[in-house]
């Protein structure tokens, strides 16, 4: 039996513009999805969405992630079986997580030889065949970890402040967001594009203020970001309540994190706030995570 697991990620700047060629920066966090793989029968796929074979409605990543491993294997059977303490659904990338585990773990059973450049590449053609569209951010930083510039593919400075996630835990669909994001960027470019450019400035900006942990003005650009997403629709009341419950009780920064609608939002904290941020998002309704910035990108168990 192989086991690989892959961290989830919260982003600093820039998603939803990053699918549209915007600059974005984003954290691998210590949240992790672990994918065992062996040879079987069938392929038989277990997670906590259930226990099926081959099934593109249930479990699209992981099918996906066996079709594409087929180009460079022969796989006939193979048993999957998948734990993750990444909420599913919620802004946090579990589904590049399991992707890129699954990748990973196949490429090690079946001796494939891909490389972590050809591990994202493939990661990322699944997530835009699922999603319908989507950037290479997800499946690149869970690859490498740390804190990585897309579409430059580079690494930035390790994040030492601690994370605060605030999950809302009501489900959101990337691919329903990505979506309405797309309708509204097609009835107003005029208004939407320029919003989506802002943002991708904001990463080109704050880049250098990630390399030098300037967190309070890194905290800044991430509170102007959060408003902007608002602005193009990925925001909602659940998410708002714990953006401001943070804020108010000292968090460094603010934002929705990910696809937005209901799933994750992100803080920024001191060394010594981080507990009572926790407990003022806790306080406003959602359920907190206290987190770091890990190093680790996929690796084998
Ligand atoms: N633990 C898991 N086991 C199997 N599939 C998973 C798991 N976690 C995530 N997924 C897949 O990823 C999808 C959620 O991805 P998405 O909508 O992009 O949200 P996010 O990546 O923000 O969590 C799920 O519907 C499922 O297909
Ligand atoms: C909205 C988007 O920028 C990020 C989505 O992240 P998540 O699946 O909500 O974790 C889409 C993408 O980059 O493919
Ligand atoms: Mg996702």
């Amino acid at each position: 039996m192989i086991t690989c697991s892959a961290p989830g990620k919260v982003y600093l700047f820039g998603e939803h513009a990053v699918v549209y060629g915007e600059s974005a920066i984003c954290c691998a966090v210590e949240l992790r999805t672990t994918v065992h793989v062996n040879k079987a029968e069938e392929v038989i796929i277990e997670s906590v969405l259930g226990s099926t074979g081959l099934d593109f409605e249930i479990h699209p990543y992981v099918s996906h992630a066996i079709e594409k491993m087929r180009q460079f294997t022969d796989i006939e059977g193979v048993a999957i079986k998948v734990e993750s303490e990444l909420p599913v659904g919620s802004g946090l990338g579990s589904s590049a997580a399991v992707t890129i585990a699954t990748i990973q773990a196949l490429n090690y059973l079946y001796k494939c030889g891909l490389s972590l450049e050809d591990i994202a590449k493939t990661g990322h053609e699944i997530e835009k065949m699922v999603q319908g569209n989507a950037s290479p951010t997800d499946t690149y930083v869970s690859t490498m970890g740390g804190v990585v510039m897309i579409p430059q593919r580079k690494k930035l400075q390790h994040l030492k402040c601690p994370i605060i996630i605030g999950n809302t835990n009501k489900f959101s669909s990337t691919k329903e967001l990505v979506g309405s994001v797309a309708k509204l960027r097609s009835e107003f470019p005029s208004i939407i594009d320029p919003i989506l450019a802002n943002i991708g400035q904001m990463s080109i900006l704050a880049e250098k203020y990630v390399n030098e942990s300037d967190y309070r003005t890194i905290g800044r650009l991430m509170n102007v970001n959060h408003g902007l997403l608002d602005s193009i629709g990925v925001g909602s009341t659940e998410l708002s309540a714990l953006v401001y419950a943070a804020r108010h009780s000292g968090a460094i920064s603010a934002k929705i994190t990910g696809a937005g609608g209901g799933g994750c939002m992100v803080a920024l904290a001191e060394d010594d706030n981080a507990i009572s941020i926790a407990k003022a998002i806790e306080e406003a309704g959602g359920e907190a995570i206290i987190t770091k910035n890990t190093e680790e990108g996929v690796r084998l168990e």
